[in-house]
């Protein structure tokens, strides 16, 4: 992994983070084209793209209900109890979030609040190129659920054979998913926002994909909803002597096998320390299923950076603003309020990322590329809109009147003015056109 040093007083800054941004001109380049191509074809498009990109051919996108019954059938009681154990805390964290309507009245009889309704529909990619994602599926589509969505629609590329593993589909139909599509990448995602023939489009689209995926989202969002962009998976992890050097590294681990082009942090306090994580990490990939992967993710986005203090570390991990933050030192919760940008932090060496990819409950759609600055995990809120509701009475609405036609006229929104005018001398007059020239 590449290391810096930093000085002391000395500041992390974007220009040790290797980041390219989100944007990808290639990727963005072939997603213009899929999408075109989907808008213009419908079904026809789907079937030649995932025989381009997946090397399958399907007839019918649509997986039948009898495929989810007998996919249910051929998960293996353990795979199904964790399945359930999993979607049972998830829903319970979501549950927590769940946003009702407010309505408040004034003194002067005004009533403002927010009505909340649900999202009529959405669609969830579940990628499935690289790895199955059954967990994203319980991720996305349970928030959408305990929000109260009635169209859950899950996209998702074939396997080899054309099929979906049973374990993804078991996961829809534990969590409530409504209709279920085998076709992934750009296409799928110009589906569910501009429909075909075989699927109806959708208000709004969630979950992370590779680069072609989060390029489509990017086109397609404002004619639909969009989620974020939840790119490349990223961890980082701040760890002093005290740590075990090959918990440290199992975990940088866990993230870089996902993608080449997942990023891994080591943030640490002396070389020494660095050079024992990276030993681990050798020693670990002796038996990795995932090696290639893995290997290429940390020597081409991974970096280690030795700090000489604390203040130093977080600082940094601000800088970096990680999907992940594991914190493996002493006092490591009293640091939670200088911790300002990270998706999910995992506080202690008992607590390694997996477990909030899979069973603890958050949300493991996360903001990455350094948009932890300003985004969230996905929550129910993703899920619902809001509409203001606003009641006045005479009274209320005579106690407002003179600052609405004050800002009006300001504007010179003459029918603005009279609207509220015409009203406060039917309170004051008893007559609509009491008004000096009210009736000219
Ligand atoms: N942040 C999160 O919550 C989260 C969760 C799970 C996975 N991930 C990330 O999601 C990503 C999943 O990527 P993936 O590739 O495994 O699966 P994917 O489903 O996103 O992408 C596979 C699809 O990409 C399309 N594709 C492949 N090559 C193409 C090309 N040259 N041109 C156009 N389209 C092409 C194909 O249609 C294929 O079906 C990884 O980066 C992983 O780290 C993130
Ligand atoms: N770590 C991924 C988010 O970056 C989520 C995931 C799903 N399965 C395993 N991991
Ligand atoms: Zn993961």
């Amino acid at each position: 992994m590449r290391r810096v040093i930093l000085k002391t007083g000395e500041q992390f800054s974007n220009k040790h983070l290797k980041r390219t941004g989100a944007f990808n001109a290639q990727a963005m380049a072939a997603a213009t084209n899929i999408i075109e191509q989907v808008r213009e074809q419908g079904d026809a498009a789907l079937r030649e793209l995932t025989e381009k990109f997946d090397g399958v051919k399907i007839d019918n996108f649509r997986v039948p209900a009898e495929a989810i019954e007998a996919a249910a059938a051929q998960v293996d009681p353990k795979t199904e109890a964790a399945l359930q154990k999993a979607a049972k805390q998830i829903r319970e964290f979501h549950e927590r979030q769940v946003k009702q309507s407010w309505f408040s009245v004034r003194e002067d009889g005004a009533l403002v609040g927010a009505k909340v309704t649900p999202l009529e529909s959405v669609g969830i990619y579940v990628p499935g190129g690289r790895a199955l994602y059954p967990s994203t599926v319980l991720m996305n589509a349970l928030p959408a659920a305990v929000a109260g969505v009635e169209r859950i629609v899950c996209v998702t590329p074939p396997t080899k054979d054309g099929s979906i593993d049973p374990v993804v589909l078991e996961a829809c139909r534990l969590a409530g998913v409504t209709e279920i599509y085998t076709v992934g990448g750009a296409q799928a995602v110009a589906a569910l926002a501009y429909g075909t023939e075989s699927i109806e489009p959708v208000c709004k689209i969630t979950g992370p994909g590779n680069a072609f995926v989060a390029a489509a989202k990017k086109i397609v969002s404002g004619d639909v909803g969009i989620d974020m962009i939840a790119g490349p998976s990223e961890v980082c992890v701040v760890a002093d002597e005290t740590a075990n050097p090959a918990m440290v590294a199992i975990d940088l681990m866990a993230q870089a096998e996902h993608d080449p082009l997942a990023s891994c942090y080591l943030v640490t306090f002396d070389e020494e320390y660095a050079d024992k994580v990276e030993a681990a990490v050798e020693q670990h990939m002796k038996s990795s299923t995932r090696a290639e992967i893995t290997t290429a993710s940390l020597a081409d986005q991974g970096l280690i950076v030795i700090c000489d203090s604390m203040e130093q570390a977080i600082q940094s991990v601000n800088v970096i603003a990680p999907e992940h933050l594991e914190l493996h030192f002493d006092g490591a919760f009293e640091q939670l309020g200088a911790i300002r940008n990270a998706g999910a932090i995992f506080v202690g060496e008992w607590t390694p990322e997996a477990v909030g990819d899979y069973v603890a409950g958050p949300n493991h759609t996360l903001p990455t590329g350094g948009t932890a600055r300003y985004a969230s995990p996905l929550s129910t809120d993703e899920f619902i809109k809001h509409s203001s509701v606003i009641q006045y009475s005479a009274k209320s609405l005579a106690n407002d009147a003179d600052a609405v036609i004050a800002i009006a006229r300001h504007e010179g929104l003459w029918a603005h003015a009279r609207s509220v005018e015409l009203r406060k001398a039917l309170v004051e007059t008893g007559d609509i056109y009491g008004l000096d020239g009210a009736n000219e």
